[in-house]
């Protein structure tokens, strides 16, 4: 119960209502107590009016008063027992959508090798499938629990003052049934995880088959993809099948169980009715007290398996609460960011793989200047760029923004001015203009269209049927690659940020659209500070400042100019992409 503990949070939070819940609870089931005693008087007054004891009509108003009773006890018990399921239950509920809101938020602080560590599809099951196992503690245990605790509490001592032998053989059977209930639901437990992680690979295994369907149907793989398909049926249908056949025994047993405490009632209890020590409506109660005792009895060994599920659960999803996130914000807090960037020996280790993305880098760069970073792929690029937005903090040496280590300044103060286009343009499954006005919340449709314009993306999106109202995504439609990376390109310049970084985010248009694009950049990034990184010369040659990197290392830093008078990686490069456009 130690991983639970996370919840006494929340039910303080709903305490009232819990309380509420509770007092309800066991006046749902007090009510529901009437008809065992109420059908005992009952058949006592049928045995008097067959002796003769008690007049016919007398006999009869008696009866049909205790019928209103019973019904109204019913009705009464029914509609408590409506408020519990509505109070409780909605408690359970509402524990269940804060949980999942808080999961949510701190998974947003976590950083960036949390993501890398962790597959989605465990983020995704945890925020789910554990907080759901989780929501039963919270709900059903609270209320079976009081419901079972009521009846016991109650219906124990009266079966035992009514006729105590009676009592001790009719409940005999059902600690027996309690532990055996308690058996099987652990191994329903074990077969439905079973059957959960299939259904989690089945859906992976479905969603790649259905996202590569290009690459398979190239390749001609449909018959190897129909193939293991069939065979992660068969696997799923043996697992699905043991997990019935457990759930099979489960009702028989317990029905078999209550049979044997029905039993011993009409034989113990007709025994003493023979010798006259007790009436036939004492069994009658009896008969009806064991069926309604089976259920909570059952309950006690389902609600142990429950809690253990939900204490496993729980355990996973503190596994995350308690990640800390990695890159702990600062307090500085600037009137405003110039964008003076200097990287002093910076260098940087990805903690998971050991790689040494940048080795003692060190460069200045001034508000209003524009930095052209090159270099073969995995040289180090994009993990620079990382690094100024601080999705990472950099192993050793410094990086100062306006003179201030990096560290220091406040992350939200630091990122709001940041625009960034990443390699790999994301964009949401939302439209268009949703899609670029995640740079501004507040820009309106104008706004928008101007920087649609300024990433040369407007003319493109005035040719779609919806135009700006075009929804992108699986079920919308597919961009280019050009299109996205203009498209994310108008997101990050609508923010007005005082730093550009611009991953190769030109890498999928023409060259005449390129310069097209690089000249508005200009414009735009006159007082701002712009890292461009690029595989072309076309891109750099205008930057104030071209870095080349080399596993990690700058291999060459200056203008244009001074990078083509000398021989190297520049000069070949740039004469490689003349040739090949001559
Ligand atoms: N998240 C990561 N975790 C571990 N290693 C990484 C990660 N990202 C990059 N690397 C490694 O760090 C090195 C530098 O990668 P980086 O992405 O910065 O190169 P790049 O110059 O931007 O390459 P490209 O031009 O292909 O985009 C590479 O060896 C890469 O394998």
């Amino acid at each position: 119960m130690k991983e639970l503990k996370h919840l006494h949070k929340y039910f303080r939070k709903y305490r009232f209502k819990l309380i509420l819940g509770v007092i309800i609870t066991i006046i749902a089931r007090v009510f529901a107590l009437f008809l065992p005693s109420y059908a005992k008087k009952a058949l006592d007054v049928m045995e008097l009016a067959r002796d003769n004891q008690l007049s016919q009509e007398e006999a009869t108003s008696t009866l049909l008063l205790y019928i209103g009773i019973i019904i109204g006890t019913a009705a009464l018990s029914a509609l408590f027992t409506f408020f519990m399921r509505q109070t409780i239950i909605n408690v359970s509920r509402y524990i269940e959508f804060d949980l999942k809101n808080e999961v949510y938020e701190h998974y947003q602080k976590l950083s960036q090798s949390f993501y890398k560590n962790n597959r989605i599809g465990d983020l995704m099951n945890r925020i789910s499938e554990d907080v759901t196992q989780v929501r039963m503690y919270g709900g059903p245990v609270i209320m079976y629990g009081i419901t079972t605790l009521t009846l016991f509490a109650i219906l124990i001592p009266l079966m035992f003052i009514k006729a105590p032998e009676l009592a001790m053989y009719t409940l005999l059977p059902l600690p027996f049934l309690s532990v055996l209930i308690y058996q099987i639901s652990r191994i329903i437990h074990h077969r439905s995880t079973r059957v959960q992680e299939y259904l989690s690979t089945l859906s992976t295994f479905s969603q790649e088959s259905f996202a590569g369907i290009t690459v398979i149907k190239a390749y001609l793989l449909e018959p190897q993809m129909n193939s293991d398909m069939e065979n992660l049926s068969e696997e799923g249908k043996q697992t699905s099948m043991s997990l019935a056949k457990v759930n099979a025994w489960f009702f028989p047993l317990m029905m078999l169980l209550i049979g044997i405490s029905n039993i011993n009632v009409i034989y113990i209890g007709g025994q003493q009715y023979i010798a006259g020590e007790i009436g036939l409506g004492l069994i009658v109660e009896f008969v009806i007290y064991v069926n309604m005792l089976t259920w909570p009895v059952a309950v006690v060994g389902w609600l142990t398996s429950v809690v253990q599920r939900a204490e496993a659960s729980q355990k996973r999803i503190n596994e995350f609460l308690n990640q800390e996130p990695e890159i702990i914000s600062g307090e500085l807090v600037p009137e405003a960011i110039e964008g003076q960037i200097d990287f002093d020996k910076v260098s940087f280790t990805y903690p998971d793989t050991g790689i040494e993305a940048l080795k003692e880098v060190s460069f200045s760069i001034k508000p209003g200047q524009t930095l052209a970073v090159l270099g073969n792929t995995g040289s180090g690029k994009t993990t620079l760029l990382e690094l100024v937005a601080r999705l990472y903090d950099c192993t050793d040496g410094e990086i100062r923004v306006d003179g201030n280590p990096i560290q220091k300044l406040k992350l939200d103060a630091l990122r709001s001015n940041i625009g960034a286009v990443p390699q790999e343009a994301f964009l949401f499954s939302d439209t268009l203009e949703n899609n670029i006005r995640f740079g501004d919340q507040e820009a309106s449709l104008e706004k928008i269209e101007e920087y649609a314009r300024k990433a040369v993306v407007h003319e493109n999106i005035m040719g779609f049927n919806k135009q700006y109202q075009t929804m992108l995504g699986e079920r919308g439609i597919t961009l280019s690659g050009g299109q996205k990376q203009r498209v994310s390109i108008a997101r990050a310049l609508i923010r007005e940020p005082q730093i550009y970084l611009f991953d190769d985010c030109l890498s999928a248009v023409d060259t005449e659209t390129e310069e097209e694009i690089l000249s508005n950049l200009q414009n735009e990034s006159k007082n701002r500070t712009t890292f461009l990184v690029s595989h072309r010369v076309s891109s750099a040659r205008h930057a104030d400042h071209i870095l080349v990197l080399d596993q990690g290392s700058i291999i060459q830093s200056g203008t244009h100019d001074e990078l083509l008078a000398i021989p190297g990686y520049y000069k070949d490069l740039y004469e490689e992409q003349l040739a090949s456009k001559g």
